[in-house]
């Protein structure tokens, strides 16, 4: 039997025991949850009994996650089908020397992030300006991990933005670069192009809009802009002077990438100190992930809590909900994260996966998901593992009480997904309404939560720069584990490519330069609706 038969033959045998009775047992809080550098991990409110959990760290084991994750923080090229290393790390752990190629990759690292620094301090001090004087605002235009990782922790962290205002286009809809732009003065604006690649069409289309939004005023536009990339030749062809340009190895995924220059937008708004602090708790959870045994280490926990509920219970699904926020675009950031890692068909050596790849993520914050979609959380017929996240403290001590109120509804979800309501405590309800007969048995049937659902809560003492850290790279590493346990590669992302294509194929063909011969009958008569006139 391999590990997967056995935790597949312990889950059907323990089907319908509810998770309520393994409370029954000892400390099982104590027991089933995490303490690392000030966080706290509890899963107990999950069906995983102790031996489910020796059989998940079995099946960790013999994937190979320990010898993996060496390889990656060692800089092999672990991601096989682009021959590349993966050291987002490096961008985080600055000491020491990582080589790739039989190069000390470190020494480039150190430089570039000692120009970002010194380029964050000098707008922010004044001492780059604009035409019209000191930047007041700073305008990142990226998309997809060149933009969710600055624009998240941007959001996160905005109790310590203190220098321009920080804002970010990404979508190639005219409508986000139009009104990012209106409100803002061209003069004291600097424009941030930050695109891995420098190809992608949508960061092209909008990074030229801004410039003639910009060229309409400014004498010189291109002294207001800077530019973050790999592809340094393409940075160039736009015109945005060498001195302006932060580059980064291919070894850092879009994903990944904003503890790098990427992130140089975050770094001008909370300032280099707060950036470096955000840095030190990736780092933090760096070390705790190399270092913790499998049923200590809190990544590696998590991706077996997630492994658990997707592969072996067969919940498709699994909802973010921070209660918190300002970590409100933390559900899109993981989206990408997760689902561009793990949402892939075949394992490393391109055979066809016999198991399912990663979950669909998505969430939003609490308390305001409550009001909307926790209704089937609670009753639909499907069951979503949830994964709560939640400050001791707020930003806001006047409002304290608002963030006991906050905290108490956290808990109070987790606790009616565990326990849910029995038909006997529905009908006692109806009693008490004065209800009786046929309608109390009818109206009692739909106060009955079935309860019994699983979930996780991650708390943590309050959102600073070095917890969002933490958060962050405790997020990557459950992807690197839950990736490594399904054989796949998680740092490649073919399946984007396709669309770009057809895309890169349409458009002329919508602007009438060619026609839609070839094309499926459905897009047709869609290029046929969107050219006409009426
Ligand atoms: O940073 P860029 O090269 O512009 O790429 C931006 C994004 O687009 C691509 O399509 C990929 O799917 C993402 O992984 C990437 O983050």
């Amino acid at each position: 039997m391999t590990p997967w038969d056995d935790l597949r033959y312990h889950h059907a045998a323990h089907a319908g025991r509810p998770i309520l009775e393994l409370f029954e047992r000892g400390d099982r809080a104590a027991h089933f949850s995490i303490r690392a550098d000030g966080m706290l991990f509890d899963y107990s409110k999950t069906a995983i009994d102790a031996h489910a959990r020796d059989l998940l760290i079995r099946l960790a084991e013999a994937s190979g996650v320990a010898a993996r994750r060496e390889a990656m923080f060692t800089g092999e090229k672990i991601n096989e089908t682009e021959g590349r290393a993966v050291l987002h790390t490096a961008l985080r752990n600055l000491d020491g020397a990582i080589e790739v190629d039989g190069k000390d990759v470190m020494p480039e690292v150190r430089e570039t992030y000692a120009r970002m620094e010194a380029f964050a301090r000098d707008v922010r001090a004044g001492r780059v300006t604009g035409q019209g004087g000191r930047i007041s605002d700073i305008v990142n235009i990226g998309i997809g991990g060149s933009d969710l990782g600055p624009a998240m922790a941007a959001l996160a962290l905005a109790p310590h933005a203190d220098g321009p205002r920080a804002h970010f286009v990404s979508n190639v809809d005219g409508a986000h670069v139009h009104d990012v732009l209106a409100p803002l003065d061209p003069e004291t604006t600097l424009i941030i192009v930050a695109s891995k690649t420098f190809t992608t069409i949508e960061t092209m289309t909008n990074a030229e809009t801004a410039r003639k939004w910009m060229a309409a005023k400014v004498a010189e536009p291109a002294a207001q802009f800077a530019a973050v990339s790999t592809a340094l030749d393409r940075t160039t062809e736009f015109g945005i002077p060498a001195e302006r340009v932060l580059g980064f190895a291919d070894w850092v995924g879009g994903r990944y990438s904003v503890w790098g220059p990427v992130g140089l937008s975050l770094m001008i708004a909370v300032g280099p100190e707060n950036f470096a602090a955000f840095l030190k708790g990736g780092a933090a959870m760096d070390a705790h992930f190399r270092d913790a045994p499998f049923a200590e280490n809190m990544p590696v926990m998590l991706a077996l809590v997630g492994i658990w509920h997707n592969q072996i219970c067969g919940h498709a699904t699994r909802a973010v909900l921070p209660y918190d926020q300002r970590l409100s675009r933390l559900p899109a950031y993981l989206q990408q994260l997760e689902m561009e890692s793990n949402g892939k068909r075949v394992a490393m050596d391109g055979t066809a996966l016999d198991i399912h790849s990663g979950p669909v993520v998505w969430g939003e914050p609490g308390t305001n998901g409550q009001h909307a979609f926790y209704q089937l959380i609670h009753q639909g017929t499907r069951i979503v593992p949830c994964e709560f996240l939640l400050a001791r403290e707020g930003h806001e001590p006047d409002l304290a009480h608002q963030h006991r109120l906050l905290a108490a509804n956290c808990l109070a979800q987790a606790e009616a997904l565990l326990r849910g309501r029995s038909l006997a405590e529905a009908r006692a309800l109806m009693e008490a309404k004065g209800l009786n007969g046929d309608e109390l048995e009818r109206q009692a049937r739909h106060r009955v939560f079935p309860g019994d659902r699983p979930s996780t809560t991650l708390l943590y003492p309050k959102l600073t720069p070095f917890t969002l850290g933490q958060i962050v790279a405790l997020y990557e590493h459950r992807v690197f584990v839950e990736g490594v346990i399904l054989g796949i590669n998680s740092f490649d992302q073919w399946g984007v490519e396709l669309g770009k294509e057809l895309a890169g194929a349409l458009e002329p063909i919508l602007s009438g330069r060619e026609d839609a011969a070839g094309k499926d009958a459905s897009t047709r008569m869609m290029v046929d609706y969107l050219r006409s006139e009426d």
